[in-house]
């Protein structure tokens, strides 16, 4: 009998499309890793047959549940929530609940799709999941906050444990909901375990972790640098989002000499030309993580421009963190982004650029660092704090920070020495696709036909 070859990028994403119909997202994920990791497939015999492809694009289990809650005015209501396992190749199930009116498979197949890559690429015994709901945090009170994640917790902690699948924060899903959520674990299962990450400091939390992705984002960008013997020092920078990511990238910016000249969430950007810094940075911190605020009382409060309903990609800087959501920069940011010269683009969010965007990015002369590798500094940190949770110790702030740089110039050491040069610069797109992709690889084809 012959086999059969699935070498032929078009082929195989027709075929993944209709087994996937209506799944945009999760065709643009794929799409991007299959285009990176071809090649290799198809000078690799192990791969082709043992199937790799067609096995890390179809995830282990996915897990649908209702989660019922009461609102204060006393109504019943129902959401519907996700856990996408995705791939536990390399260890346990890992990565993030959102909680976003949005939420729905498709987002959270290509979130889970990308994770399984990025802990790839941090060097730690972690697999890829997401998970989420369609609950609409915004305007709900502490008390529906904490029903609603009393009640997904509820059915979520038949599924998790601290060597099957650790969730652990994402969009919506900050330190009160992690909070709620691992309280409920505890009390339905009556046990103290490190079954999800992004925890308390008093409870289990690792140092370093609220800050991790935006501080990570930014070594990944210092790297970058380095490499072409560049600084930060006295450069500039757009950022658009103003929640855990965006806030903690603006933060080591401005440490390392750079300026964030903006912030946005989905009602605007505020444009500060003097760089959000010192109190105007405590403000932006305490607007988001305490009072919930919206972007504008930024401008109100500090006398800057604020654009409503606008993205900052046509501001003028030398380089550009998208840190708030999918698919942000289309193509016509992108053309704005070269036409002003943006020398490198750093990705905070996941996924935050189209597939359009990257190629005119990349075509236009920027320097382009993909999710997977530049926001993976959040995830390391989480699988730090459960190598802590399990030896029962915490590491101090101090010995986080430095095991989170040597994992992010490692991260940056993997692209380089897996790229190909391709208009005259390293392509980390596919240093990174091929990096994470041969680590999960070799495990599935280890384990035999399973
Ligand atoms: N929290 C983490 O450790 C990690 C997060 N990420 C990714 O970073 C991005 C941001 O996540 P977080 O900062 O954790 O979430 P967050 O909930 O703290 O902040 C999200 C920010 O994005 C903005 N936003 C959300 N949807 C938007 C939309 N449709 N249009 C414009 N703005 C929108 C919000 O206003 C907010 O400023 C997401 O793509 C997430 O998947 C990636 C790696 C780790
Ligand atoms: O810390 C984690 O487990 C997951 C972080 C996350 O969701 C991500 O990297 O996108």
């Amino acid at each position: 009998m012959t086999k059969k070859s699935f070498c032929d990028i078009d082929n195989f994403m027709q075929g993944l499309v209709r087994r996937n119909p209506a799944e945009p997202n999760f065709h643009q994920a794929v799409h991007e890793v299959v285009e990176s990791v071809m090649p290799l497939i198809a000078s690799t015999q192990r791969y082709r047959d043992a199937s790799v492809l067609e096995r890390m694009t179809e995830p282990d289990r996915i897990i649908t549940f209702r989660v019922t809650w009461m609102d204060d005015a006393g109504n019943v209501r129902a959401n519907r929530a996700w856990r996408v396992q995705f791939n536990n190749s390399i260890g346990p199930y890992k990565g993030g609940l959102r909680f976003h009116k949005d939420v729905d498979l498709d987002t959270l197949k290509f979130l889970g799709f990308e994770q399984t890559f990025k802990n790839s690429l941090t060097g730690l015994p972690m697999g890829g999941a997401k998970g989420g709901s369609n609950f609409n945090p915004k305007g709900k009170s502490d008390a529906e906050v904490m029903r609603f994640c009393h009640a997904m917790m509820t059915e979520l902690q038949r599924h998790i444990g601290e060597d099957t699948d650790v969730p652990a924060g994402d969009i919506g899903v900050g330190g009160r909901e992690l909070g709620y959520l691992f309280g409920q674990y505890k009390r339905l299962n009556n046990r103290f375990a490190g079954v999800m990450t992004g925890k308390g400091l008093s409870f289990g939390g690792s140092a370093g972790r609220k800050e991790a992705t935006g501080h990570g984002a930014v070594y990944f960008l210092r790297e970058i640098l380095q490499h072409r013997g560049e600084s930060l020092e006295n450069k500039t920078a757009l950022v658009s989002g103003s929640g855990n990511v965006a806030l903690y990238a603006i933060e080591k910016l401005d440490e390392l000499g750079c300026k964030a000249l903006t912030a946005s969430d989905s009602s605007g950007f505020i444009y500060d030309r003097d760089g959000i810094s010192g109190e105007k940075l405590e403000f932006l911190k305490d607007l988001k993580e305490v009072r919930r605020g919206r972007i504008h009382e930024y401008a109100d409060a500090f006398g800057c421009e604020f654009h409503a309903k606008k993205r900052p990609w046509a501001v003028k800087a030398d380089f550009a963190l998208p840190c708030a959501t999918q698919n942000e920069i289309n193509e016509s940011d992108a053309q704005h982004l070269v036409k002003n010269g943006i020398h490198a683009l750093v990705e905070g969010a996941n996924m935050p650029t189209t597939a359009e965007g990257v190629l005119t990015l990349q075509n236009g002369g920027v320097i382009f660092g993909p999710a997977k590798a530049a926001n993976a500094g959040g995830v390391a940190v989480s699988g730090l704090e459960q190598s802590q949770n399990a030896l029962r110790i915490a590491w101090s702030r101090e010995e986080v920070d430095t095991r989170l740089k040597t994992i992010m110039a490692d991260i940056h050491h993997k692209c380089l020495t897996h790229s190909q040069e391709v208009h005259g610069d390293i392509d980390y797109v596919k240093g990174a696709n091929l990096a994470g992709f041969v680590k999960v690889a070799d495990a599935m084809v280890a384990y035999g036909a399973i």
